[in-house]
């Protein structure tokens, strides 16, 4: 199997505190990866170090091969992967198609005025055509993204970070504020909009760590404490005991 994400040996502090501690782990093509761990433990502060938001005070992280912390995160955008926020990044007064084809051109660093350029909107149209049938917003398309539901909101901003084909997917806690019946129909959508890449993602909800990942890594006061199948993540005692014997409430 080869790494197309690896996180070696990462340190960041702010201040006096040490916030990530050394932490490594390396996610294989094509797997569906899990971050969990307490509040607090610094993975947001991990996905700000991979995406670029944050560079490294030593460490170095690796994305097909190539050394890219400290880099700026559109470098790394177009590098290969793509990244999702808590908070919706959509134009609400757009439509669903208009923030897509946005982002189909921004992936492809085109302005407004080369999409005029017969050839690539056409190019541009079709992918939009694509995202909108693979994340089931097609009858939504014409709609202004204000209007649309909040499980529709997160499925455009999950299309606004698929839209440029990048390699490796990172969702920061996709499914964070939905209803039971709305996580299950997202989870299916991930798993759909992921076949064929490589995803690593935060989320607390462990029906969808158990539904989605392949391996879950914990991290625990900005160390990764386990990296293994979600079973015998579930099952680890240092595990039970950073969570303080709630991890065993998974399904
Ligand atoms: N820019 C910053 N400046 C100072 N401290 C920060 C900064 N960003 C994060 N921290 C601190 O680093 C620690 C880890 O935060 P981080 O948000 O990475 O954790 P987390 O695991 O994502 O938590 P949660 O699950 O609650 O979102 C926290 O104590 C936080 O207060």
């Amino acid at each position: 199997m080869t790494a197309v994400l690896e996180l070696i040996d990462l340190h960041k502090r702010f201040g006096r505190t040490e916030v990530i501690r050394g932490a490594s782990l390396a996610v294989q093509r094509g797997e569906r990866m899990a971050l969990i761990g307490p509040n607090g433990a610094g993975k947001s502060t991990l996905f700000n170090l991979v995406s670029g938001r944050l560079a490294p005070d030593s460490g170095q992280v690796r994305l097909q091969g190539r050394a890219i912390a400290g880099k700026p995160p559109y470098e790394i955008h177009r590098l290969g992967l793509a990244r999702s926020f808590q908070v919706t990044h959509v134009f609400p007064s757009l439509s669903v198609f208009e923030n897509l084809r946005c982002a189909v051109m921004w992936s492809q660093g085109h302005g407004w005025r080369l999409l005029r350029l017969p050839g690539r909107m056409r190019r541009a149209n079709e992918r939009v055509c694509e995202l909108l049938d693979l994340l089931g917003l097609q009858a939504r398309r014409e709609v202004p993204a204000m209007h649309l539901s909040y499980a529709e909101q997160r499925a455009l901003e999950m299309g606004l970070t698929i839209a440029g084909g990048s390699e490796v997917i990172l969702l920061d806690e996709p499914t964070a504020g939905m209803s039971r019946s709305e996580t299950e129909r997202f989870t299916q959508l991930i798993a759909r909009v992921t076949e064929g890449r490589t995803l690593l993602m935060v989320e607390h909800d462990m029906g969808v760590v158990f539904g989605l990942a392949d391996r879950v890594a914990v991290l625990v006061q900005g160390e990764v404490i386990a990296l293994d199948t979600p079973e015998r993540v579930r099952a680890d005692a240092r595990v039970q005991q950073a969570y303080l014997g709630r991890f065993v409430e998974a399904p």
